[in-house]
């Protein structure tokens, strides 16, 4: 992961760049799916914008298509929408498609990162809705936010950090980028 910040006091850690890597995106596939080798799994649900990186190379290994749940005002067909608050504290609107999803599809949600949880939750929301049913939710990071924590209680979850590190994801602050420069205070 990239240090980098949201304003003076955030840290933001932007997985972006391991995207680069055919090697560390592979590698978080696989860690993505490991949870999920015998389950089975229709479709994968990725969430506007990252999600959609991880979500695609994610469906792509599984051999299953990928739907896209989309921030308000992208789609041009009939959806259902739902209303979300997220990190940064403001009230947001998601959309998905309606001819999709229905019951008896097994979906696994895939995002870049749950900090708050509410991005998620929604997202799962919304699956639900339609009857399709979570088998899971993937990211690379689930923080232990009490939104975190409810998603983990209550999904099958997968993410891409060794144990030892979920302290420091936690607190916003990996000390791997204490020497660096461009860290946040
Ligand atoms: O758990 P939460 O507090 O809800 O936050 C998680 C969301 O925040 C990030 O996306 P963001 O909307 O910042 O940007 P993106 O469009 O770059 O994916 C992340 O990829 C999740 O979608
Ligand atoms: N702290 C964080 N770091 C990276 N991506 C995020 N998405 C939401 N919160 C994040």
């Amino acid at each position: 992961m990239a240090p980098n910040t949201k304003g003076p006091k955030y840290a933001w850690l932007d997985p972006s760049r391991l995207y680069c890597s055919h090697q560390a995106l592979a590698d978080c596939v696989k860690d993505l799916l490991q949870p999920f080798q015998n389950e089975p799994i229709d479709l994968v649900v990725g969430i506007d914008a990252m999600g959609f990186i991880l979500g695609s190379a994610v469906a792509t290994s599984l051999g299953k298509g990928l739907l896209t749940i989309r921030k308000a005002g992208h789609l041009c067909v009939e959806t259902q929408s739902q209303v979300y608050r997220d990190y940064s504290g403001q009230e947001k609107l998601m959309e998905v498609r309606l001819d999709v999803l229905k019951p008896g599809v097994r979906v696994l949600i895939v995002d870049q990162w749950i900090e708050t949880g509410g991005t998620m939750r929604a997202a799962i929301r919304l699956v639900e809705q339609q009857g399709a049913t979570v088998v899971g939710v993937a990211a690379i990071a689930v923080e232990n936010s009490a939104g975190g924590r409810w998603i983990k209680e209550h999904y099958k979850c997968s993410h891409c950090i060794p144990e030892e590190l979920q302290p420091q994801v936690d607190q916003h602050r990996l000390l791997s980028f204490l020497n660096l420069s461009n860290q946040a205070p």
